[in-house]
């Protein structure tokens, strides 16, 4: 009796869903919306979806390149999740500046990343956003940049990466790139961001450090699957019962919650013994000196009320600076690395740039960053983003967007689109950054948005001295000859994961030669 009454609900609903649907295609007022590819009345773009999720990215590519206007629409089973997607940048200049108030991180974003980045900047909204953007500007002055280029590039490259490196080529034995790489960047961030030493490179084989880069790889994974698709009762369901996805996502979390409070404690630790060390404060005292205002001025503190709010907020702070840190550069870095390898002609560029910088200034290396944002350009480390739209709106093409759907916008896309980049738009040609007299030459981030754009927009300062320091290290000492996952051409590109950044499926595996004064 209680099933056929809820299967006649069901049917009841769907019908009404149906009409719904079909009376507002139908309707005049529909005009000018984004084509949807593929919609089933019911299911919506879910079964497709299925069906392309291993290559999510290079599916939503072409759908975007086919769409009159590079804009599309598309949906889950009953209408849920509605989301326009564009390529276009007007419409991206629309949604991340022109009505930047009109667009949040929205509710079902925040739900399905709680668990990781909590109340962090990259989930949080409004006040709370703008206070924590405050707070990390500090961090990307240019004294910090200069205390990081000094204090913590240089040592971590001349007593971590490079001695590394340096020993993997006197044994011959082929070399994780992608995976260094990240180990480097991780304990960059955290000495830059945080004050604490970390040594996950130092301490390659080290049990702890391999559970929590798997613990963060876990999290990321399940959390972007769940950004992009509706909470389902199933999910809810093995939430409940902490089964499945919801169990795995649990235990990654405790494992980063335990290493954010270790952090934690130890820059208490050294707070109270006064070890601050010279110059400006670090992020992290930055933001617990905001939490500890006790004269009522503190507007952040009194969002937090208690003692275990504020350290939650802590904790979400460690847990966010550490995610943009440590695959961001790590994603580029390991492209380009890869990308030059496929490209000669590129390479021996940066090598004749590099033999005219005797001094290792990077600044002035224009080849150098034109080839880094070129990588960038076909495997942004973003590949794909998106806000909640507060009300209805409508972009530039004359695409609705209704309250509460998801707009997106696909960097990947964009970076592959022959109409913005012309006929070699999938060729690695880094001169397209280069005017005439030689000199690098910025597009509109409406167009580039590998670093956002609008209020939001990444600091990228401090990203761009990173991978070009590292890129110059690396290059001017060794030769590189990549071994796996593929072979170098571009015909045939690695692999890599589903995850909301590019990291390459198995590593990007390298044999190294010390260069010889004959390489120069
Ligand atoms: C190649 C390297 C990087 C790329 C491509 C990149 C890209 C991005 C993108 C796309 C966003 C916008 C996220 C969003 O709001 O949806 C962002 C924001 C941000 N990035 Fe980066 N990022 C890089 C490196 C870094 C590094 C090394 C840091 C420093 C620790 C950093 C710190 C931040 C911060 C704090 C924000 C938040 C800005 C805000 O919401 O106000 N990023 N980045």
């Amino acid at each position: 009796m209680e099933i056929a009454y809820l299967v006649s609900v069901l049917l009841f609903i769907t019908a009404v869903i149906l009409y719904v649907r079909r009376r507002r295609a139908a309707s005049p007022s529909r005009a000018g919306t984004a084509s949807c590819p593929h919609p089933n009345p019911v299911l919506g773009n879910t079964l497709e979806f299925v069906r392309n999720r291993g290559r999510f990215f290079d599916w939503y590519t072409d759908m975007l390149r086919a769409a009159p206007s590079n804009t599309i629409e598309a949906w889950g089973a009953l209408g849920a999740s509605h989301a326009v997607t564009t390529a276009d940048p007007a419409g991206v200049d629309h949604l991340l500046r022109a009505s930047f108030a009109n667009y949040n991180r929205g509710a079902q974003f925040r739900a399905a990343q709680s668990e990781l980045i909590g109340d962090g900047i990259f989930g949080a909204d409004g006040r709370l956003w703008s206070l924590q953007r405050k707070l990390a500007s500090y961090a990307f002055s240019s004294r910090s940049l200069r205390r990081f280029t000094e204090d913590v590039l240089a040592v971590h490259l001349g007593r971590r990466l490079l001695p590394f490196l340096d020993a993997a080529a006197g044994s011959g034995e082929a070399v994780d790139l992608q995976e260094a790489l990240r180990r480097f960047a991780f304990d960059n961030i955290c000495h830059v961001a945080f004050g604490v030493e970390s040594s996950t490179f130092l301490e390659w084989g080290d049990p702890q450090h391999q559970a929590l880069f798997k613990a963060f790889d876990t999290a990321v994974a399940i959390s972007f699957m769940r950004t992009l698709t509706p909470s389902t009762p199933v999910r809810k369901l093995t939430k409940l019962l902490n089964i499945g996805k919801s169990r795995q996502l649990g235990e990654a979390i405790g494992v980063i919650d335990d290493h954010a409070m270790s952090v934690i404690e130890a820059k208490e630790a050294s707070q109270r013994n006064n070890n601050q060390g010279e110059g400006d404060p670090d992020l992290l005292s930055r933001f617990m000196a905001a939490m500890d205002e006790e004269d009522g001025g503190g507007e952040l503190a009194a969002m937090f009320p208690t003692p275990e709010a504020k350290r939650r907020l802590l904790r979400d702070v460690v847990v966010s600076f550490v995610l943009a840190g440590k695959d961001s550069t790590t994603s580029a870095l390991t492209w380009f690395f890869w990308l030059l390898a496929a490209n000669p002609r590129c390479e021996r560029r940066v090598h004749d740039e590099l033999s005219q910088s005797p001094d290792g200034d990077v600044k002035g290396m224009r080849y150098l960053h034109a080839a880094l944002t070129e990588a960038m350009r076909l495997y942004p480390p973003v590949p794909f983003n998106g806000r909640v739209a507060v009300a209805d709106d409508v972009l530039p093409d004359g695409t609705k967007v209704r309250a509460g759907w998801f707009a997106n916008y696909s960097a990947y896309a964009m970076g592959r689109m022959e109409k913005l980049w012309g006929e070699n738009s999938l060729e690695f040609v880094p001169e397209r950054w280069l005017g005439d007299d030689g000199e690098f030459v910025a597009v509109d981030a409406a167009r580039y948005p590998v670093f956002h754009a609008g209020p939001r927009a990444c600091r990228k300062e401090m990203a761009y001295v990173q991978m070009k320091t590292v890129a110059a290290a690396v290059l001017r000492r060794f030769s590189l000859d990549v071994q796996a996952p593929t072979t170098a051409s571009m015909q045939s590109p690695p692999a890599y994961e589903m995850t909301g950044g590019m990291k390459i499926i198995g590593g990007l595996h390298v044999h190294l030669k010390i260069r010889t004064e004959s390489d120069q």
